[in-house]
């Protein structure tokens, strides 16, 4: 039953698809429009994971028995009552076989209400899986972990436990239910299942002991290993990797267009590769007298998707364009940007929010922000910079996913310095470090001046030995939570903004003065004097400041 209404649903949700259940091979999925795809309340309940309200409770009510069979089962109860109406007279006279009537009656009476009460749990049980997560309804299957440690080259430093720890925090951010894990220590994955086939029995086992419904790999999967692992596990049980699971909360979370816009994309093409193969059963449903059907099939589905793929990447051209207008509008301003980065969960958020007062979202899932926001900052000395706060990264973030964001991080390159903000409380922070350099190396930005900031120092076990190991490494200690530490950030921005401006002498005339405001506002003042015609003043400002000041720089010698 579940794997019919599952099928329905994955049919009428977008395109995680993380499944290739004969299910996922419904072709009124791919003939769905990205629009209708994008409104669908399925997506909007929580995408390919995580089930949505209505499909559950259309299955839950499936699964429970029918009404009618429970009317049945009590008019049946009310004709023995009635019997024992007619047996209560009889046992009247023969007194003993009453009471064992009675009994008996009692016993059933007790058995069925026992059933009821167990079917009533159980009802209950269902629906307190039913979440609000992000003000969207959804269903916390019952999920199983797989991770495999490899020996390969340029491995993570994440040890699997730790990758299946960080897996199932995702899980629990999606809204899963995790039950249990497992991994396995293999020299190279099998190219069929990914497992040895020990493994995948002992999983077969875990599935059936615990109830799962989805099995979810720590690593990315092909086509053909999903496709054999689903059919070794039961067809009624899902199994995805890390990626879709990464892309379905990405598709919770999207709030604007544009992220909206990159999920899709990176779903789709997440999808494309694997659309491989997943037509062999019109093949075994032609009795093999068609042939290549399913090969075309195929063909066709590729085509509509590699289509409504084209389409998108022209939309989020235009939207990239449309950003990119903005930024410059906003650079005539010439106010310096300061990037934030790092790991999910860092902090970024409170910290924009602790430093402007923004209403960004900031919680203790992964992936709270996927829109950049920018917010001005204005620190005691009176000068102004724009603080942007960004996706968070993860370790193994799937590449489709740096590449559709690519245009939003592309705010990060145009910065003038780079925050890495570390939770330096996480057991795991080196290793969290080593990912956000790996994906900032990827979005070749070296060249920024980068300020790495330890934050949550209020949640590590020895604040003090933490900001002296800081100071040694140059580093600044701060809690974004409790604002300990921030103007020594600020003061810090300011050091390495200075470091990044032009020293300038400008002789800038009274006529003149909003110049002046902006060498207030967007450099460093270091001596202002002010004479007949005009202003002294000798600072430090961004380039494009200093190049609109050059006039006004030559000036300088004759006003003295
Ligand atoms: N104890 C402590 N908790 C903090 C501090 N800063 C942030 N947090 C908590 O850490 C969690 C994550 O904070 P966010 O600001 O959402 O983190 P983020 O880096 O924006 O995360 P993403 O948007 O997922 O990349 C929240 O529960 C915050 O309350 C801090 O200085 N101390
Ligand atoms: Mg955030």
């Amino acid at each position: 039953m579940r794997a019919a209404c599952y099928s329905s649903f994955v049919a009428a949700a977008s395109l995680p698809l993380t499944s290739t259940s004969s299910a996922a091979s419904d072709p009124r999925r791919l003939s769905l429009s990205r629009s209708s795809l994008r409104c669908s309340p399925l997506r909007r309940g929580g995408g390919g994971v995580a089930r949505a309200l209505d499909e559950r409770l259309l299955e839950a009510a499936a699964a429970a028995p029918a009404p009618a069979e429970v009317e049945v089962e009590d008019e049946s109860g009310v004709t023995e009552v009635e019997d024992g109406g007619q047996w209560e007279g009889e046992g009247a006279e023969e007194g003993v076989g009453s009471s064992e009537a009675e009994g008996e009656q009692g016993q059933r009476k007790s058995k069925r209400q026992q059933q009821q009460q167990q079917q009533e749990e159980a009802a209950a049980a269902e629906r307190d899986r039913f979440k609000l997560i992000n003000g969207k309804e959804i269903f916390q299957e019952k999920t199983y972990l797989v991770g495999v440690e490899c020996k390969r080259a340029g491995g993570y430093d994440f040890s699997i436990e730790e990758s299946l720890k960080e897996l199932e925090q995702l899980a629990d951010t999606a809204g899963l239910m995790v039950v249990g894990s497992t991994y396995q220590k293999l020299s190279n994955p099998n190219p069929r299942t990914y497992i040895g086939s020990g493994k995948v029995g002992e999983i077969r086992t875990a599935i059936q002991a615990l109830d799962v419904e989805t099995v979810i790999f720590d690593d990315e999967l092909s086509a053909g290993q999903l496709r054999n692992l689903e059919k070794s596990f039961g067809g009624s049980v899902r199994v995805c990797d890390r990626t879709a699971l990464i892309l379905d909360i990405f598709n919770q979370r999207a709030a604007t267009h544009e992220a909206d816009l990159q999920v899709t994309l990176a779903q789709m093409e997440y999808q494309l590769p694997r659309l491989t193969k997943m037509w062999t059963h019109l093949e075994r449903q032609s009795g093999g007298q068609v042939k290549g059907m399913g090969e075309k099939q195929i063909e066709v589905d590729k085509r509509i998707l590699r289509t409504q793929i084209s389409t998108l990447r022209k939309e989020l051209e235009s939207v990239r364009k449309h950003r990119k207008l903005y930024r410059n509008r906003r650079q005539s301003v010439p106010i310096p940007v300061v990037s934030l980065v790092g790991y999910t969960n860092a902090g970024k958020s409170t910290l924009l929010n602790r430093l402007t007062g923004a209403d960004v979202l900031a919680e203790d899932k992964l992936f709270a922000t996927l829109d950049p926001t920018t917010r001005r900052v204005l620190m005691k000395s009176g000068t102004e910079f724009l603080l942007t706060d960004t996706v968070g990264f993860i370790q193994k973030l799937p590449t489709m996913l740096v590449a559709a964001f690519r245009a939003t991080l592309e705010e990060i390159s145009e910065s003038s310095i780079i925050v890495h903000l570390v939770d330096i409380s996480h057991p795991l922070a080196q290793q969290q470090i080593d990912a956000v350099d790996k994906v900032l190396k990827e979005l070749d930005i070296e060249s920024i001046p980068k300020l790495v900031v330890w934050n949550k120092i209020d949640n590590t076990d020895d604040p003090l030995r933490v900001k002296e190991e800081a100071e040694k490494q140059g580093t600044i200690c701060i809690s974004a939570m409790n604002g300990d530490g921030l103007e020594e950030f600020c003061y810090a921005i300011q050091t390495k903004l200075k470091d990044s401006m032009v020293p300038i002498e400008a002789f800038v005339p009274y006529d003149k003065g909003e110049l002046l405001n902006d060498i207030h506002k967007v450099g460093m003042v270091e001596k202002m004097e002010y004479m007949e015609n005009g202003t002294f003043v000798k600072a430090h400002v961004p380039l494009p400041l200093a190049r609109l000041l050059t006039p006004l720089r030559q000036q300088v010698a004759a006003a003295l």
